[in-house]
């Protein structure tokens, strides 16, 4: 039963009630590197190196492919226009979203996140690597079951809970279907004919498979937004993510050379996708993951949500024999699930290491790689690719 002792909880941290940043939330490093702006007006050079990549999908198949190939493989981010999303959804989406975010804190904490559980409601998974907090909450859930797991937030099952999970549904069934048209995008991008994606999806069934998570993020009014950070610099584990960030901006993109934090600018109606770690590996190296943040403000609270694409825990993903080039004859890293994976990137956060390179092949041992792409023929799901 949740009483008023979650004030005290060492697990709540009473955002809205913070005068200041207290040193457990103070992150040094933050302006290391400088922000520049990803917006339209960005990039007054001549090549636009600061201005983030628009994939928009009503162009020609071809065309599409080709700015996700650009995108992927420069920045592992994009600004995705003209996905056939109705915007009137994702403006229901995030008013229920900030209407739930709104609760009071005992009824948010009836679903906490369980120590070693995904989804509840909590400071983000990845926080628990880490010394100091973030100024953010979140909340994870798997689409697959909303209904189930809604019931912890809103016991009742009243009107607020049943058009929550209205709206989410619908939201899953049309991002579902978005996820598995974006995915024939990126292996165009790869340079596969449609015949050829086809056929990757016929003996891979990555499409068929893959898992969605969502996870809401909401990141409180900041009494001193410089000392806060609302999300850690990290990469998406999974494939791909959507993120549906509100009117207010905060997601920043790292760049090098010269090193900088790209401000993602608020697009109406348009998602950011970022390329996860596992989508680097499926490409072997192809598309790269995006480091990424997300920065909080003294004006208002903000709201964003991320909706992750990836395979089944059981799935081994390795690099796909189509991603293989000329340049990049070998596969690049060795296969992994995604729980193994995050179980590496745990120790990569305690060491400081590339969790990426931790599961990388030793490229000048030859018959290790070469064993490695002759074992990695993909079977159905639950095996290796
Ligand atoms: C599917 C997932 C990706 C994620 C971990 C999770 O199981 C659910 C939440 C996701 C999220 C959102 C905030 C940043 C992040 C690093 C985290 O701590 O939880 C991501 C995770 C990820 O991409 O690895
Ligand atoms: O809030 C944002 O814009 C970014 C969220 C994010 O990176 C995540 O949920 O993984
Ligand atoms: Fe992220």
């Amino acid at each position: 039963m949740p009483t008023a002792s979650h004030l005290t909880s060492p697990r709540y941290f009473d955002f809205r009630a913070a005068r200041g940043v207290p040193e457990s939330h103070a992150w040094p490093g933050l302006h290391d590197h400088p922000v520049v702006d990803g917006g339209a007006g960005a990039g007054a050079g001549e090549d636009d190196a600061d201005r983030v990549p628009v994939v928009d999908m009503r162009a020609d198949p071809s065309a599409a492919a080709a700015a996700v190939a650009r995108a992927a493989e420069t920045w592992g981010a994009f600004l995705l226009e003209g996905h056939g999303v109705p915007e009137s959804l994702l403006a229901r989406v995030e008013e229920r979203v900030a209407g739930m975010f709104a609760l009071p804190a005992p009824e948010k904490m009836r679903a906490v996140r369980g120590r070693g559980e995904s989804c509840g409601y909590g400071s983000p998974p990845i926080s628990s690597f880490f010394a100091k907090s973030m100024w953010s909450e979140g909340y994870t859930f798997s689409p697959a079951h909303l209904r189930r797991d809604l019931r912890k937030l809103w016991p009742k099952a009243g009107p607020d809970y049943l058009l929550f999970c209205e709206v989410m549904e619908e939201f899953h069934r049309e991002m579902r279907l978005l996820a598995d048209k974006l995915l024939g995008l990126f292996l165009r991008a790869l340079g596969l004919t449609a015949d050829e994606a086809l056929a990757v999806e016929a003996t891979h069934r990555i499409a068929e498979t893959m898992t969605a998570t969502t996870h809401l993020n909401w990141y409180p009014r900041c009494p001193d937004p410089k000392r806060a950070l609302g999300l850690i610099p990290h990469t998406d584990s999974g494939y791909f993510t959507f993120v549906l960030q509100s009117q207010v901006p905060g997601l920043q993109l790292f760049r090098r050379g010269p090193d900088r934090w790209v401000a993602v600018p608020a697009v109406p109606g348009a998602f950011v996708v970022n390329v996860g770690d596992l989508f680097s590996i499926l490409t072997n190296g192809r598309f790269h993951s995006v480091f990424h943040r997300a920065v909080v403000n003294k004006e208002s609270h903000r709201v964003s949500l991320g909706y992750f694409l990836g395979p089944p825990a059981q799935t081994r993903v390795g690099p796909l024999e189509e991603a293989l080039t000329p340049a990049r004859p070998k596969p690049m890293y060795r296969p992994v699930t995604w729980p193994e994976y995050m179980t590496v990137r745990k120790k990569a956060f305690a060491t400081g290491d590339s969790a990426l390179q931790m599961v990388a092949v030793d490229q000048d041992d030859d018959d290790d790689a070469q064993t490695k792409l002759a074992n990695r023929k993909i079977k159905v799901s639950g095996e290796a690719y």
